[in-house]
């Protein structure tokens, strides 16, 4: 159903003989600050400015809803990765607020997982012992084995336990990073460009699994990437940044759960096409 002021895309020149995918929804930035009955995420108003900088972002009002997977599209250098920093509470806010279910943070938030660029496991443990690190640093890694290890099974690495991070491919380190990021059983997850470095087929495995855990545990997520088709295959919802600001976004609305073979169904083009035409509006990086 569009937004209150969206607009629509078809598809040009569309055969007649095949179905013309239905239209895409493309909402204006204002449509951002719609606060739907639970939020895990809020961003009201927020701004931010390095000490004696230039400010990066800008009246950026956005909600990612409780459950929902949110990505944050953009080119190099918009600002991606300081709105993430933002609503993980690991830089305060210039103007307005932020607000984790509900809470207004003070600080790094709690309940919160966070998937970095990179992998950044510690070379000296073994992958169930770099999962459990969230754990064992507040004495609870007992607790968690068996959650981690179910995680690195769900994730295609359970015979790779006892393995350190030199035995593992790059695909394998960013699998241990993501059951890292789940082990205390987050609600919400924040993830920047996880897989930028991983090979295409690596990196759509990785999406199909953790759009298969967030669905499963009911995880609410916000992934900054600069991948068109991984925003598409992800997201409930995308927003388009450009020199800090929120500018447009575009809502996915394709069936869940998605199969890998969604990748090259005509809906699926239609929305990366939609996206890539947003995209181009916002010209090109600072
Ligand atoms: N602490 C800082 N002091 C000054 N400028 C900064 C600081 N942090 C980031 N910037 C600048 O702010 C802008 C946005 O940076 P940010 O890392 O948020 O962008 P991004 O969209 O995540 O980029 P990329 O996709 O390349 O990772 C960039 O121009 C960057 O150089």
């Amino acid at each position: 159903m569009p937004t209150e002021g969206a607009t629509t895309a078809t598809q040009p020149g569309a055969g007649a003989s095949a179905p013309a995918p239905a239209p895409v929804t493309v909402a204006p930035a204002a449509d951002a600050g719609l606060t739907p009955a639970t939020a895990a995420i809020v961003l009201d108003g927020v701004g931010y400015a390095p000490p004696k900088h230039p400010p990066i972002l800008s009246g950026i009002h956005w909600t990612v809803p409780t459950g929902r997977f949110h990505v944050l599209l953009g080119r190099s250098g918009c600002g991606k990765t300081t709105l993430l920093k933002l609503a993980a509470g690991l830089l305060v806010p210039s103007q307005g607020r932020v607000r984790v279910e509900g809470r207004a943070l003070q600080g790094p938030a709690e309940g919160l997982g966070f998937v970095f660029q990179a992998p950044t496991l510690l070379d000296w443990l073994t992958a169930l012992d770099n999962v459990l690190l969230p754990l064992s640093l507040r004495g609870d890694r007992d607790r968690g084995r068996d959650r981690a290890l179910q995680l690195l099974d769900a994730l295609g690495l359970g015979g790779l336990a006892g393995r350190y991070p030199r035995q593992l491919s790059g695909g394998q380190q960013a699998r241990v990073a993501v059951a890292r990021a789940l082990v205390a059983a987050p609600r919400v997850l924040l993830l920047d460009e996880p897989f930028a470095a991983l090979d295409a087929l690596t990196r759509e495995a990785l999406q199909e699994d953790l759009a298969a855990l967030c669905a499963r545990d009911g995880i609410s997520a916000l992934l900054v990437t600069h991948d068109i088709a991984e925003s598409v295959f992800l997201a409930d919802r995308v927003a388009l940044m450009s020199a800090g600001c929120i500018v447009e976004q575009v809502a996915v609305e394709l069936p869940r759960p998605r199969p890998p073979g969604i990748r090259y169904d005509a809906a699926f083009n239609e929305h990366c096409r939609v996206l890539r035409a947003a995209l181009d509006r916002t010209g090109s990086a600072r």
